[in-house]
């Protein structure tokens, strides 16, 4: 371990993100009710350019109106690029009370997007004597975005989480593919005797993010899958960023929540092997040693760490 220590991200269950168009009010209540951790209310590219001056009046109400329990609360404004971001900031912080957990900012490109949306927020927040800042969560959706990861979780302490957004990640970066997320039919090897094997595409953005967000105490987060008719995909592809680090996937649709906190919560069978590993690493200890055989494999020190992540995670979510 470094001398500088590696900070813990935020303690809140964060296994799904269920996102819905602020365009489209009918459905919060439902969003409301369901079972994901977080929900973002989306002013950004689910809504129409004619309709972002009514979305973001929507999304105003449903924050003052809705019961949202005890979910994370979360409205993604629309990019630093366009005409509406400022007024999103502006009026959500001027109307709103103070239920809004987080702003999601996207298509971040680098530290000084994070800058001008803070120093925006600090103000409105400053001039209405808001007393509970809001907090921020990004999405990594370019490739100036990819280029600048770390520098972005450090931004500021109002940074929480990070997500990728597949599907402008793949645009920015000129992929050839019109899928949002899971396996891309191109993107294979041929193995010795001529069949295809395919690979994941996603890996190296996934793990860039899960890097910066554990060395800043920030959430890694996977965005979203698209078809949400294909819920063995989605499985998949969430169970690949559960294993690199990542603590949650989005819905962008109200089925895909379950899978989502399915993969998330640790299974039975792992908190029990991941307590079975503690146990046998306190006798190993008791005895001076430093390693140990759990069911015919090595665990040491660093085993109790790995056990750990599984535990607290665990417990976190069980409240
Ligand atoms: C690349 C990105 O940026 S992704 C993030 C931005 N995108 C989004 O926010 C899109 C979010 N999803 C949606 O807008 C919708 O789910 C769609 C357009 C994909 C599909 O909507 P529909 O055609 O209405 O889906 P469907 O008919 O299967 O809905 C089934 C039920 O779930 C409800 N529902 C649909 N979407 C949502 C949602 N996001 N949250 C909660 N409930 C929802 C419907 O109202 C319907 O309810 P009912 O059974 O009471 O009538
Ligand atoms: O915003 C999300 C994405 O995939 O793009
Ligand atoms: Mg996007």
């Amino acid at each position: 371990m470094s001398f500088k220590v590696q900070p813990q991200a935020p303690a809140v269950p964060n296994r799904c993100q269920l996102f819905g168009p602020g365009s489209r009010p009918a459905i919060f209540e439902k969003m409301a009710s369901s079972a994901a951790d977080v929900i973002n209310l989306d002013l950004e590219d689910s809504v129409s350019p004619s309709d972002k001056d009514n979305a973001r009046k929507n999304v105003i109400e449903a924050i003052n109106d809705i019961d949202w329990g005890t979910k994370t609360l979360s409205v993604r404004i629309n990019g630093l690029d366009t005409p509406y971001w400022y007024r999103d900031v502006v009026d959500v912080l001027e109307k709103a009370g103070d239920r809004i957990d987080r702003f999601m900012i996207p298509k971040v490109g680098n530290a000084g997007d994070i800058y001008a949306v803070d120093a925006l927020a600090s103000a409105v927040e400053m001039a209405k004597g808001r007393s509970k800042k809001v907090g921020f969560e990004v999405i990594i959706e370019t490739a100036a975005g990819l280029a600048h990861v770390e520098e972005i979780a450090a931004a500021s302490p109002r940074m929480q989480a990070m997500s990728l957004g597949a599907a402008d990640y793949a645009a920015s970066m000129g992929m050839q593919t019109t899928g949002i997320g899971g396996t891309q039919e191109n993107y294979y090897m041929l193995t010795p005797d001529g069949q295809k094997h395919w690979g994941d595409p996603w890996v190296m953005p996934i793990t860039a993010i899960v890097a910066a967000c554990r060395t800043h105490g920030l959430l890694p987060v996977d965005g979203p899958f698209g078809d949400f008719s294909d819920d063995q995909g989605f499985m998949a592809q969430a169970r690949r960023s559960a294993t690199l680090g990542m603590v949650g996937k989005w819905a962008i649709h109200p089925k895909q929540v379950a899978l989502a906190n399915e993969v998330f919560t640790p299974s039975e069978a792992q908190i029990t092997e991941a307590r079975e590993i503690l146990a046998a690493m306190e006798e190993a200890e008791k005895t001076g040693q430093g390693a140990a055989v759990y069911k015919g494999r090595l665990v040491d020190l660093a085993s109790i760490r790995q056990a750990e992540v599984i535990v607290k995670q665990s417990e976190m979510i069980a409240g």
